[in-house]
């Protein structure tokens, strides 16, 4: 059995929120797996009892669709791929932990940022009073999407919601209700879900199931009863999941006989194929060689191939109603496969289903390409990687500095970090992303509103023609262990917040509901704790100008409180005279208010020679210096007569 040991989780949770538990991922070995608990369930619903492809064996009272939902690390996949094991749907000791985090991304920083969906089949001795023959074990059909757990990724976990009728409401046996748990339960909650609770890693020394019951009983009143106790690592309590799955869970609703109404809930390119849909059928049936037509742009599509993600795509040949698989129909981009759409026979006539709630994009920021003659390449990629990523806002702009590249609006700081990622790992893209800013609200002397995502767009002395201004804010939902109460709200009054409720969950545990500007949190504040509503307030803010040799880069600008400028306008050069190299000429480096400035460094001039230390004559050497500087140039982006290095880019994202 081989070590299942991957990369460390990275944890930005600041020490002073709690006592986050730091666990490095298991190997088998440590597992310590209860075996018997699973071989006599993985024999008896191994792929070999069922006829997987033929779908006519599942009408709806025989399909259950769910999701996992919980805070942040609370053991979702790891759960998920225990019942992906259990079902036979993969191989115990299939060589892959969290199966379902299939993005390089994913493993590396050890979190889910894309919702995944299975299908598994199970057996199972219904006990309910709406199965006719309740004596032998019938064959279900179970849909299984893993969402993931980081509020910036909650869309993925509404779009997720939409395709089902119940969740699973995984709770740490030791952390108790966290605050995404608070978020997800609602959202659940609003969408009419059956909500089972799981409390999961009971095995943990720390574990605490009673109080764990008690927080969900007197925060969303769900039955202690009610509760699975579970340790996704020992196996303990597993057997229990799918049984609960199938007799609380609803079928989905639906009518067979009507025409067909399917829902795109995620889509991806593949270079073979084009554009793969998920897809959840809600009415009627769909058939490979149909002819499908899209609600939202009114193109015809001919079905080329249809299956069943079990766990890779299965073709299958149809999609009944209630079930939810794959599509492909030689949608070549994001402007034809729109997540939300409704997909229905060609020329029958159909209500389209209500969709998705638009997203409201949190952080905007600039990409650009590394190297301006990649333009072209980036744009591809992006459209690419969007077509997997629909909660991204896309539209071009053009930087004096920078030249041209794409404005793009994101969930938060670590969307927009995973999204840069992607766009290099999985497109081979290289990226500038300029400072995030939020958007703001500006108000103008002939009384003319305009929200502003990019700082470049304002005149520089924005106090000539703005009247007013308003900033975004956020209400932040904060779980702490009580001892952290003081350096909480000290904490949250330095970031301007105003604290809107305080109460405690119990003996060890406060809750705190606090306004807080965006801009505050957005930038290091970003993996804390929080639930988010938002609304604008009136707010005093200005332009920082970044200025080289007098020249205002304005891939550099940003919009910062009035009363924080002078300290950010200050880091924010400090920073950069660290990463710019020095060149054959001096630079000045400066930050201004208008025409103010209000900060100043000066990089002396001195010309890199790679090949000082490069005594001899050796030519292949001081060859090789000299490409890899010229490699490095290529990372490096002109601003004038002044070449920047992308860190000095990415730097000045951790300054707020
Ligand atoms: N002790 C113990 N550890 C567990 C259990 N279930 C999961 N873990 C560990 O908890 C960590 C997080 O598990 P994941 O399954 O990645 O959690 P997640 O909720 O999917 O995380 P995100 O997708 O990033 O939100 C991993 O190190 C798991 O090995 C359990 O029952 N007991």
């Amino acid at each position: 059995m081989g070590s299942f040991r991957r990369a460390p989780k990275i944890f930005f949770r600041s020490p002073k929120f709690g006592s986050p538990s730091y666990t490095h991922r298991l190997s088998w070995t440590q597992f310590g797996w209860n075996r018997h608990a699973f071989c006599s369930h993985s024999r008896q619903n191994s792929r070999d009892n069922v006829n997987f492809t033929d779908l006519s064996q599942f009408p709806p009272e025989r399909i259950r669709n769910f999701s996992i939902i919980a805070h942040v690390d609370h053991g979702k996949s790891t759960l998920a791929d225990r019942l992906l094991e259990l079902t036979g749907t993969i191989k115990r000791g299939h060589g892959q932990p969290q199966y379902l985090d299939k993005l390089q991304v994913e493993r590396e920083r050890g979190i889910t940022v894309k919702a995944q969906t299975a299908t598994m089949f199970h057996k199972h001795k219904f006990q309910g009073a709406d199965v006719i023959d309740a004596q032998e074990p019938l064959n279900f059909l179970l849909n299984l999407i893993d969402t993931p757990g980081h509020v910036d990724f909650s869309y993925e976990v509404s779009r997720s919601l939409a395709a089902c009728q119940g969740a699973l409401l995984v709770v740490d046996a030791a952390q108790g209700v966290q605050a995404q748990t608070v978020a997800n339960f609602y959202l659940a909650f609003e969408s009419n879900l059956t909500i089972i609770p799981v409390i999961n890693k009971i095995d943990q020394p720390t574990a605490d199931p009673d109080r764990v019951k008690a927080q969900l009983k007197s925060m969303f009143d769900l039955d202690p009863i009610d509760a699975l106790l579970t340790s996704a690592k020992t196996g303990q309590g597993l057997e229990q999941v799918l049984p609960a799955v199938i007799e609380r869970i609803p079928p989905p609703p639906g009518n067979c006989s009507s025409p067909l109404r399917m829902l795109l809930l995620d889509s991806y390119y593949d270079e073979y194929k084009g554009v793969i849909c998920h897809v959840a059928v809600v009415d009627g049936t769909l058939r490979k060689g149909d002819k499908i037509s899209s609600a939202a742009t009114g193109q015809a599509y001919e079905v080329l191939d249809v299956g069943i993600m079990h766990p890779e795509l299965t073709p299958t040949g149809v999609l009944l109603t209630g079930q939810v698989g794959y599509v492909v129909s030689g949608m070549r981009s994001t402007k034809e496969a729109r997540v939300g759409d409704t997909l229905y026979q060609h020329r029958s006539v159909v209500e389209p289903l209500p969709g998705f709630k638009p997203v409201k994009h949190m952080v905007f920021s600039g990409l650009y390409p590394a190297d301006g003659s990649d333009f072209e390449a980036l744009n591809h990629a992006i459209e690419r990687l969007t077509c997997n990523d629909a909660s991204v806002s896309v539209t071009k702009e053009s930087s004096t500095a920078l030249g041209l590249g794409f404005r793009c609006g994101f969930l938060g700081l670590l969307h927009m970090d995973v999204f840069h990622q992607r766009l290099e790992q999985e497109h081979g893209a290289h990226v500038i992303s300029t400072v995030p800013t939020v958007p703001y609200i500006f108000e103008y002397s002939d009384g003319s509103k305009e929200q502003v995502q990019n700082p470049a767009a304002l005149p520089s002395n924005p106090k000539k023609r703005v009247t007013a201004t308003w900033e975004p804010t956020v209400i932040a939902t904060i779980i702490i262990p009580s001892e952290y109460v003081g350096a909480v709200i000290t904490l949250c009054s330095d970031r301007r917040g105003e604290q809107l409720e305080y109460t405690f969950m119990d003996s060890q545990r406060a809750f705190m509901k606090y306004r807080l500007p965006l801009r505050e949190i957005v930038v290091d504040f970003y993996n804390e704790l929080k639930s988010i509503t938002s609304g604008y307030k009136s707010s005093d803010v200005v332009k920082l100008d970044i200025l080289l040799n007098g020249q205002p880069v304005d891939a550099m600008a940003t919009i910062v409180h009035n009363l924080k400028a002078q300290r950010v306008g200050r880091e924010l050069v400090e920073k950069l005279k660290k990463f710019i190299d020095r060149q054959m000429f001096e630079i000045t480096i400066q930050a201004a208010v208008g025409s103010k400035v209000i900060a100043r460094e000066t990089l002396s001039a001195m010309r890199k020679n790679v090949l000082a230390k490069c005594y001899g004559g050796d030519v292949t050497r001081k060859r090789k210096l000299l490409e890899k500087q010229k490699e490095g140039k290529k990372r490096m982006k002109r601003v004038g007569s002044v070449d920047i290095p992308q860190e000095a880019f990415h730097e000045l994202l951790k300054v707020s």
